[in-house]
């Protein structure tokens, strides 16, 4: 009976967003493990809870055009996904990137709703960006595209309506020029964006927290089994902010942290990359905005593998911290091969449902990113409560809270997501605990 209630609803998501495969691969995830705890619980069976939650609350799309550096004008697609509304204010980044369509930004909208949810804060989900490509800008270019996506952008986001902030592509450099915008054409000061520089309103550890969140929720799973990071092999993707935070964290936990990557290719250390070389990718990437590649010219021990991701190297952890899709079912047999016992998501979606399966059936640790990559959104909702309250706390303080909370929704997980034979399936724990709090609130406010 459940098999076929999860069809009869997919059938209906399918036949409305049939054409958008990233959104429908999240809704089928949320689908499979949360119908079945709706058919069991009276309370929210017979009220569409799911299928309201799949429909935006509002899908804002907009023409944004701008002037590069000769003279020339372009166009591209601006958007703003505002999901869901029942427990605080839309909360969500902003990705520039080419690949950015509805489909993307409405998978990444619906996983926030979840996400957002599962932080304890409350923050409702939203999701947007656009498709205009950073690499290759020059500042003033990004400037001039930022300024143009906020004048329209502005009519839609308020401190107490949707806060948008960073996500691939959009770091320190375009929140500034985001907000800059926005503070002229509404004329007021405010916790609109969050990570905000730090003399504007930004909060301590915001930059960490998503790389940090994610290994300290890693960490909670290895303690399950007894195990940490210290004298462990990691292998990281990605290295933006999340992968560069998520490496800061191994190593002062104790692990050794084998490669990192980006869209050409992955680079595979077998000395480690200690603290000095990884403050040379951060500069590389944060300033030079260079490719991982030139890592092996400045550390030629290492090696660079040009179009391949780093799942075929030997480890216990993994780290997935780019994008959706960037390990599929082979990659994690090989991982499972190579001895890994625990996979945590830093990136939004990046297991495919065939790596989520193999996982699964080998029963390791496999944290879903709506879990253990929440930190982020967490100290924005941080940032957020500064805001409000006109103050700031220390590093300390907000490293404190953001540990409290990847513990807290750790123990979401376990609580919801444990099975008869004792394996705890993350996936299934972070969705229906997310599921549970929307689900509550929206019952509670009626059918609008
Ligand atoms: N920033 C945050 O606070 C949060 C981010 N996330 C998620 O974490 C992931 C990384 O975000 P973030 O670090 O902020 O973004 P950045 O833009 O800082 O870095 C993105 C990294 O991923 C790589 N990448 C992007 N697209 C691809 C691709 N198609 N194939 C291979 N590599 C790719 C980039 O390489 P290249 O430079 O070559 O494009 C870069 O190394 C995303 O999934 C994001 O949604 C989740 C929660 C919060
Ligand atoms: O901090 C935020 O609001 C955005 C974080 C984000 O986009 C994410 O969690 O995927």
């Amino acid at each position: 009976m459940e098999e076929q209630k999860i069809k009869a609803f997919m059938d209906e998501v399918i036949a409305r967003n049939g054409h958008e495969p990233e959104f429908i691969q999240a809704v089928q995830e949320v689908a499979e493990t949360v119908i079945p705890y709706i058919v069991q619980h009276d309370i929210y069976h017979g009220k569409n809870i799911l299928l309201r939650m799949v429909e935006p609350e509002r899908l804002i799309s907009f023409r944004v055009a701008w002037v590069d550096d000769n003279g020339e004008i372009h166009v591209n697609r601006g958007y703003r996904i505002q999901m869901n509304s029942a427990i605080g204010p839309y909360k969500g980044g902003l990705r520039f990137h080419p690949t950015v369509n509805a489909s993307v930004l409405k998978f990444l909208a619906f996983e926030q709703v979840f996400k957002n949810s599962l932080t304890t804060l409350p923050m409702g989900g939203g999701k947007g960006g656009s498709d205009f490509d950073p690499k290759g800008k020059s500042d003033d270019e990004i400037m001039r595209f930022c300024h143009a996506f906020m004048t329209e952008l502005c009519r839609h986001i308020g401190p107490n309506t949707d806060v948008p902030a960073g996500d691939i592509g959009v770091g320190a450099r375009e929140i500034g020029f985001l907000f800059g915008m926005y503070k002229k054409i509404r004329n007021e000061f405010t916790g609109v964006l969050t990570g905000k520089g730090l003399s504007w309103g930004g909060s301590l550890i915001r930059p960490e927290a998503t790389g940090y969140g994610t290994v300290y929720f890693a960490d909670s799973m290895l303690k399950t089994k007894g195990e940490t990071f210290e004298g462990k092999d990691v292998v990281i993707s990605g290295s933006g902010n999340v992968a560069q935070y998520a490496a800061e964290k191994v190593l002062q936990l104790g692990g050794k942290v084998l490669t990192l990557s980006d869209s050409g290719g992955y680079i595979h250390d077998k000395d480690g990359i200690d603290t000095e070389k990884l403050a040379f990718v951060m500069d590389l990437k944060n300033n030079k905005r260079g490719r991982i590649s030139e890592y092996v010219e400045k550390y030629p021990n290492a090696s660079y593998h040009a179009g391949k991701t780093p799942w075929e190297v030997a480890c216990h952890v993994a780290l997935p911290c780019a994008t959706q899709n960037e390990l599929n079912g082979e990659d994690a047999k090989l991982l499972l091969k190579n001895g890994c016992i625990a996979v945590a998501e830093g990136a939004n979606m990046p297991s495919t449902p065939e790596a989520i399966h193999a996982f699964h059936e080998a029963k390791i640790l496999f944290a879903p990113g709506k879990a253990s990559n929440a930190g982020g959104v967490a100290t924005s909702g941080l940032e957020m409560s500064q805001n409000s309250l006109r103050i700031s706390w220390t590093r300390e303080e907000v490293d404190e809270r953001l540990k409290g909370i990847m513990n807290d929704i750790h123990n979401s997980c376990i609580a919801y997501g444990k099975e008869e034979d004792g394996y705890c399936n993350y996936v299934k724990g972070a969705n229906i605990a997310g599921f549970v709090k929307v689900a509550d609130a929206m019952l509670a406010q009626g059918v609008i």
